[in-house]
């Protein structure tokens, strides 16, 4: 285990160290853990703090709304606006930006978030989290609207997410690998417990929603028809399956010791690119993994450098261990030839 520095003693030193965090920048990501703390003892609570359950509402995806995708929401909205970093934010549970109001200090930096995810699993205390990708404002023009937003995940200057599971860590990169840290609870304060996480690039695990399987393209079938027959097929090897179906979750394991998720396109809504949020879940999802050393794309592309034209934008997701999401991505170019 690495030295145990609290969250800002590790911010401070890559201030120093590397230069690469600006000072908003590191209040601004104190400020989002300091959500996710509390966004953690309102899910311990469970049905002590009346936060199970249906809100009876639905967000703008159309789909139904926690209590807790709510709560989560408000949280991050309150702790971070009047904070002075940030120009705007934009959330999986809202239609439209929330820009900072003028009566707070003004910073730079648009603050992304699904401030629940894996909402499915509330009700059942399995593992669910928040994800967050932290973007620049670019261009000088006054005030600030969704366009700001649309720029490819390579811009990010910072990203992570919470998992609220056995433990609650904070997974966390600013460009110069991936940190992971622990809530000590008595203490209330987050600490270095994993430093320079790397993925493995080989893997025997996969992730996918297998119940979806009918709907898949080719590439995608003919993937895991080949991890499925195992030892006796072209892999050489016998392949475990995992679907927490919290991406979170899925995507924490996969930093932990390897593996590959996907959600790839498929025929049940052909119109939508895949279910997941490009600007909400994927890019954050695939500069963590990018810089422990895994791969993300959409099948075809690097996901970072896919051009965002929507702020709620779907994308297909391959994302993990290198060999394999290669792998799965020569599968499409060879199909698409
Ligand atoms: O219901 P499915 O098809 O298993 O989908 C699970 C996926 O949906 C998600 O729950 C979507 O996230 P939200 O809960 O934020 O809507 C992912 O976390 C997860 O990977
Ligand atoms: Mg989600
Ligand atoms: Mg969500």
């Amino acid at each position: 285990m690495p030295k145990k520095i609290s969250l800002t003693q590790y911010l401070v030193e890559q201030q120093r160290e590397h230069g690469r965090i600006p000072s908003q920048l590191r209040l601004l990501i104190e400020v989002v853990a300091r959500a996710c703390k509390h966004i953690a003892i309102a899910v311990n609570k469970g049905a002590l703090g009346d936060v199970m359950g249906s809100a009876g509402s639905e967000n703008v995806q159309g789909e139904v709304q926690k209590k807790l995708d709510i709560i989560s929401n408000e949280v991050l909205i309150e702790a971070n606006e009047w904070g002075g970093h940030l120009a705007a934010m934009a959330s999986e549970e809202m239609d439209t930006i929330h820009v900072v109001p003028n009566r707070y200090p003004q910073g730079e930096y648009l603050l992304l978030f699904d401030p629940l995810d894996g909402s499915s699993n509330i009700d059942v205390n399995v593992s669910i989290g928040t994800i967050f990708s932290v973007l620049k404002k670019v261009g000088h023009h006054h005030g600030v609207d969704e366009s700001d937003f649309l720029q490819a995940g390579k811009n990010q200057v910072a990203a992570g997410y919470c998992i609220y599971g056995s433990q609650t860590m904070l997974v966390l990169t600013v460009g110069d690998g991936v940190a992971m840290f622990t809530l000590d609870r008595e203490m209330g304060s987050w600490v270095l417990t994993s430093e320079n996480v790397q993925i493995p690039a080989d893997t025997k695990e996969f992730a996918i929603n297998m119940s979806n399987q009918r709907h898949w393209a080719p590439p995608v079938t003919r993937y895991i028809d080949e991890c499925l027959q195992g030892k006796d097929g072209p892999r050489g090897k016998d392949f475990n399956m995992r679907w927490v179906a919290s991406m979170v979750a899925d995507v924490h394991r996969i930093l932990s010791r390897g593996g590959v998720f996907m959600y790839p396109w498929d025929k049940r809504e052909p119109e939508k690119a895949g279910k997941l949020r490009l600007l909400y879940e994927a890019n954050p999802m695939s500069f963590l993994v990018e810089q422990a050393g895994g791969m993300a794309t959409n099948g075809r592309q690097r996901i970072m450098d896919l051009q965002p034209t929507r702020l709620h934008e779907r994308v297909a997701v391959f994302l993990g261990s290198k060999n394999e999401v290669e792998r799965a991505t020569a599968y499409h170019a060879e199909s698409d030839a």
